[in-house]
């Protein structure tokens, strides 16, 4: 692979994108399930649409990658102190190169998104414009910015489900809030990993604004109440049992990141297993259908 793509991909934070990619498809392949599984009243009928669950994780991929890139982009300054190994801020792409990139990229993905249907369309146009307005204004506004990046995460499962229009949006309501009460703890979470250099450059985030400390706690309390919900999706019949027993070692992994927090005081650990844990708690969604 030739070193610049190797850079834009590294730009998009590919890895990222394949996880919100397949989470969206799980998010399709659940929805399927339930519409076309149980009585005959079912009001869904027919085969795996894989040509649509294709483009589905493109579109997902495209568009994670334009909000991590524009994110890039706004973020020069405070990234030389935090992330300085990062594309922009190491020299190897100019900051204008990574701002077309992005706008390519968002119009490439909303453009495939109204070609499944109308639904999928105004989804990928809306978190576009809610991506870019993060890295322009909301990443400063303490909480609605972590909330926004929750709901962002949180949507590639209705993204997926909308593929059969609003019906399989309302299935998969359920795993939308799973999903953006895990991201929003993790995004305070990685506030206050970033405080030092946050406060450098006079950002205004949460834990800048009411401490380490409360926000930490605000973040255990918003991790808590996932893991308690976590088992809802099986006693609501939306998945099986194996997801019910897998889910539980997602949710040890929560609370090993929550301990990691409070009793070592180390977000930057927490963090890391905060993602693990919700990369077992995906496992757990496929292994449920
Ligand atoms: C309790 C329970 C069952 C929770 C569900 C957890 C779950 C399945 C969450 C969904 C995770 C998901 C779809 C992740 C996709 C990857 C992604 C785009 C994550 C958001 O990342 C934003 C972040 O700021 C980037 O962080 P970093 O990688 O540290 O740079
Ligand atoms: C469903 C569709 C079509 C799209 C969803 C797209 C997704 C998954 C968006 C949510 C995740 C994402 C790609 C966010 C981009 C912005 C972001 C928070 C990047 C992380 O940047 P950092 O620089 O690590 O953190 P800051 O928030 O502090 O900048
Ligand atoms: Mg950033």
């Amino acid at each position: 692979m030739s070193a610049g793509i190797r850079t834009y991909l590294e730009l998009m934070r590919y890895r990222n994108c394949l996880m919100a990619g397949f989470a969206a498809v799980i998010g399709t392949l659940i929805a399927f399930n339930i519409l076309t599984s149980g009585p005959s009243n079912s009001n869904f009928e027919g085969y795996f649409p894989f040509l649509d669950a294709g483009l589905v994780f493109l579109v997902v991929f495209l568009v994670s990658g334009a909000g991590n890139a524009i994110n890039d982009y706004f973020d020069i300054r405070i990234d030389s102190i935090n992330r300085p190994e990062r594309p922009i801020p190491s020299g190897r792409v100019q900051a204008k190169e990574a701002l077309y990139f992005s706008y390519f990229l968002f119009a490439l993905g909303t453009l495939l998104a109204f070609s499944i249907n109308y639904v999928c369309g105004l989804i990928a146009l809306f978190n576009s414009l809610l991506l870019v307005l993060y890295a322009k204004t909301l990443k400063g506004t303490p909480l609605l910015g972590n909330l926004s990046i929750g709901y962002l995460t949180g949507s590639v499962f209705l993204f997926g489900a909308s593929i059969f229009g609003f019906g399989g949006i309302k299935v998969l309501s359920v795993l939308f809030l799973l999903a953006a009460l895990a991201i929003t703890a993790r995004e305070i979470v990685k506030d206050i990993e970033d405080m030092e250099g946050d406060r450098r450059e006079g950002a205004d985030t949460l834990p800048i604004r009411i401490g380490a400390k409360k926000a930490g706690n605000l973040a255990v309390l918003i991790g808590l109440l996932a893991v308690l919900l976590s088992p809802l999706p099986y006693f609501m019949s939306i998945l099986g049992l194996s997801y019910l027993y897998l889910v539980f070692l997602a949710d040890l992994g929560f609370f090993a990141a929550i301990l990691q927090l409070l009793l070592r005081n180390n977000p930057t650990k927490s963090s890391k297993m905060l993602k693990i844990a919700m990369f077992f708690a995906l496992i757990a969604f496929i292994a449920g259908v």
